[in-house]
């Protein structure tokens, strides 16, 4: 079925009542979005016009940056509630996929020629994500979501295949990812992630995040976490979720200032202290994750020890050295890399995580020094030397005693998610 819908403008995002003290003034990013007007057609394709299509448009008609490119003309799957009612079966408690701050995803099914709803068992698969009804918030991140996974094209981007509007209800329908998120793997099982997959995934993730900085007008993604991203059948990375992503600074510019949102853990510096906004910013999440996948534990834990609770104030000592850094790797998976590999992994680590943006590296450097790291592992299996690290017999510092002696990593994967603070999934400052 047709629909037409014309988002609201910008002025009507601060009618949320929300973060009303906040300034909001970058030169575009998802509210700036509104200036556009998303039109669907009857045939369910869809237009649209945007600062962000005039920019791929400057660049000939897509731009290819790492096999990704902007799409010159989007196509989305429009959907009516019920459409999404039947491919759900009525949002049956049993086919929920996950949850997340904005609500609540599903598995669905389509069919895989038109994308129209299909019965349970027939056709593909698809992860259907509800957002609640009462967030103000979830509008402007479901826009945003439209906006940006409309137009991005790569292979390392989770693929948005659709999205209805329809009253209160909001919906976004994806590409069904098999194997959930990294951070499902990392922290909510018994069983430690094996290493080469820990590294293969990041990999993955650091071409996406590298495709949206290489863009002639740059992509903020700016809520990069395990969560967001997610696998596909062989454990390829897909970031999804760019319900907070924003269009980088034009011209003479350096950065954008907006509200400040995102999650704990993993949110720069910079941007907490002034709200101020760099694709470097993205690198320092990056390099939060990095963190988590070294030491297994997650960027963020309230329930560890003062001085614990944040990853990198705890940890980010021990990244300078290579004699210490191999103290920090998560124990479950000792014996998989080597004491070079750990080394590396600390010193890419380290770049990333530096309190000044301008000190952090570019996401294509952090990309080479990954697949040289890729490398050493891979050379290490096949040489089947004993890794260093394996047979490291050093005891671990004392601080460390929460983290890797009296429960480590493994203690905490099979604790619950900590608490988000804010608005969602966001947190407002
Ligand atoms: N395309 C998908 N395929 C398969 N599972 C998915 C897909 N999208 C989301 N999920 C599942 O749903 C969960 C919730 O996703 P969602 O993006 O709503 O929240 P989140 O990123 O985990 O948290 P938050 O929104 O608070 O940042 C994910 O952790 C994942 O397990």
């Amino acid at each position: 079925m047709g629909l037409c819908i014309s988002f609201p403008s910008s002025s009507s995002h601060s009618k949320t009542g929300l973060h009303s003290h906040a300034s909001t003034n970058n030169h575009s990013n998802g509210t700036e979005f509104s200036s556009s007007t998303v039109t669907a057609t009857t045939n369910s394709s869809v237009e649209r016009r945007s600062q962000f299509s005039e920019a791929a448009s400057e660049s000939a008609g897509g731009i290819m940056s790492y096999s990704g490119q902007i799409l010159p003309s989007p196509s989305l799957h429009v959907y009516s509630f019920l459409d999404l009612t039947t491919a759900t079966k009525n949002f049956k408690p049993d086919s929920m996929l996950g949850q997340g701050g904005f609500g609540k995803v599903y598995r669905g099914w389509i069919d895989a020629k038109t994308l129209a709803p299909s019965k349970a068992g027939s056709g593909m698969i698809v992860a259907v994500k509800r957002l609640n009804s009462e967030s103000v918030q979830g509008f402007a991140e479901w826009r945003s979501e439209v906006n940006f996974l409309g137009m991005l094209s790569h292979p390392n981007l989770v693929k948005l295949l659709g999205y209805c509007r329809e009253d209160k209800e909001l919906l976004l329908v994806y590409e069904f990812m098999p194997k959930g998120s990294l951070e499902n793997h990392l922290f909510r099982r018994s069983e430690p992630f094996p290493w080469d997959l820990r590294i293969k995934i990041v990999i993955g993730a650091a071409r996406g995040l590298a495709f949206l900085h290489g863009l002639q007008r740059e992509v903020i993604y700016r809520d990069f976490k395990a969560s967001n991203i997610l696998l596909d059948s062989n454990y390829d990375a897909r970031l999804s979720d760019f319900g907070l992503a924003k269009l980088g600074p034009s011209h003479e510019k350096s950065h954008v200032t907006t509200r400040i949102m995102g999650t704990y853990g993993y949110a720069a510096p910079e941007y907490m202290a002034t709200g101020h906004l760099y694709v470097k910013s993205d690198v320092y999440a990056f390099g939060v994750v990095l963190l988590e996948i070294m030491t297994g534990l997650r960027a963020h834990n309230p329930k560890r020890p003062n001085g614990q609770e944040s990853l990198v104030d705890w940890l980010r000592p021990e990244l300078s050295s290579k004699h210490k850094v191999k103290h920090i790797m998560d124990e479950g998976i000792k014996g998989q890399y080597s004491s070079k590999v750990a080394a590396e992994m600390g010193r890419i680590t380290f770049s990333c995580i530096q309190p000044d943006p301008k000190n952090r590296p570019h996401m294509t450097e952090v990309l080479d020094a990954l697949e040289h790291i890729q490398r050493i592992n891979v050379a290490q299996d096949r040489s089947s030397t004993k890794p260093a690290v394996a047979s490291s017999s050093q005891s671990s510092p004392s601080h460390y005693q929460y983290g890797y002696r009296a429960g480590g990593a493994g203690a905490e994967r099979r604790r619950a998610s900590p608490g988000r603070f804010g608005v969602g999934k966001a947190m407002v400052a």
